[in-house]
């Protein structure tokens, strides 16, 4: 059977990164999507974004939505101090087998912990079942309809502590509408629009980021 592009993009990074080292990954990942086939990594100019965003908060305890093939993962996880963890949630069986290799091979699997299944289902076993008090930093890159129904469920489940940071991916492109008037007229949270371009295309796109105030 042939086989997926996440799989092609997995056996690219296997053959050209090494092993340990997660900027040779992210590295691999950029080059072979940028050249040859194109993929919904956040890629590299929206992934300096998150960097930034992630170094400013230092978080002990990080919630990412929508795995993928890791990407954003290996890039988060770089950045976490000893003890820090990230968890990130995979709805796709196929995608979340991709970026366990892919996390595994780039030497972060001690700071992550991949969860398959929907987010409607595993935020409200945060608390219980992963031991979460409260997120630090939340990174949202899944289903663009489901941003503003978890950003919900995230209150609701008591996972925002005053001064937690949520980073969305695809406001223009594909673009969440609905999450940004949510969020932008909200008084509970303070927001900043991060102007940027679809991963290897020269489309805009942008990033936004909003501080829960408590
Ligand atoms: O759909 C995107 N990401 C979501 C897919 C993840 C599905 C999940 C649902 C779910 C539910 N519960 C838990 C975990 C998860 S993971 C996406 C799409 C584009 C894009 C695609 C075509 C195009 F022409 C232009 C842009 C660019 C991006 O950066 C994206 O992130
Ligand atoms: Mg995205």
């Amino acid at each position: 059977m042939n086989q997926s592009k996440e799989q092609r993009i997995l056996n690219y990074v296997l053959q050209n990164a090494v092993r340990g080292d997660p900027c040779s990954v992210i590295d691999a990942i950029d080059t072979y999507c940028s050249q040859k086939e194109w993929a919904m990594n956040v890629g590299n100019e929206k992934g300096l974004i998150l960097d930034k965003t992630v170094e400013e908060i230092n978080p002990s305890v990080a919630l990412e939505l929508g795995t993928y093939c890791g990407y954003s993962a290996v890039r988060i996880a770089r950045l976490l101090k000893a003890g820090a963890r990230l968890l990130t949630v995979e709805f796709n069986p196929e995608f979340a087998a991709i970026a366990k290799q892919m996390i595994e091979f780039a030497g972060v699997q001690d700071k992550v912990t991949l969860i398959e299944g929907p987010s409607e289902e595993i935020i409200p076993q945060l608390k219980k079942k992963y031991e979460v008090d409260t997120l630090d930093f939340v990174f949202v890159d899944h289903w663009k309809d489901r941003y503003t129904p978890d950003t919900i469920l995230l209150q609701e489940c008591s996972l925002l502590r005053k001064g937690s940071v949520l980073l969305a991916d695809n406001i223009i492109v594909p673009g969440a509408p609905e999450f940004v008037n949510y969020i932008r007229n909200n008084p509970r949270f303070q927001c900043t629009n991060y102007p940027s371009h679809l991963e290897y295309m020269k489309v805009q796109d942008a990033m936004e980021k909003a501080v829960f105030l408590g």
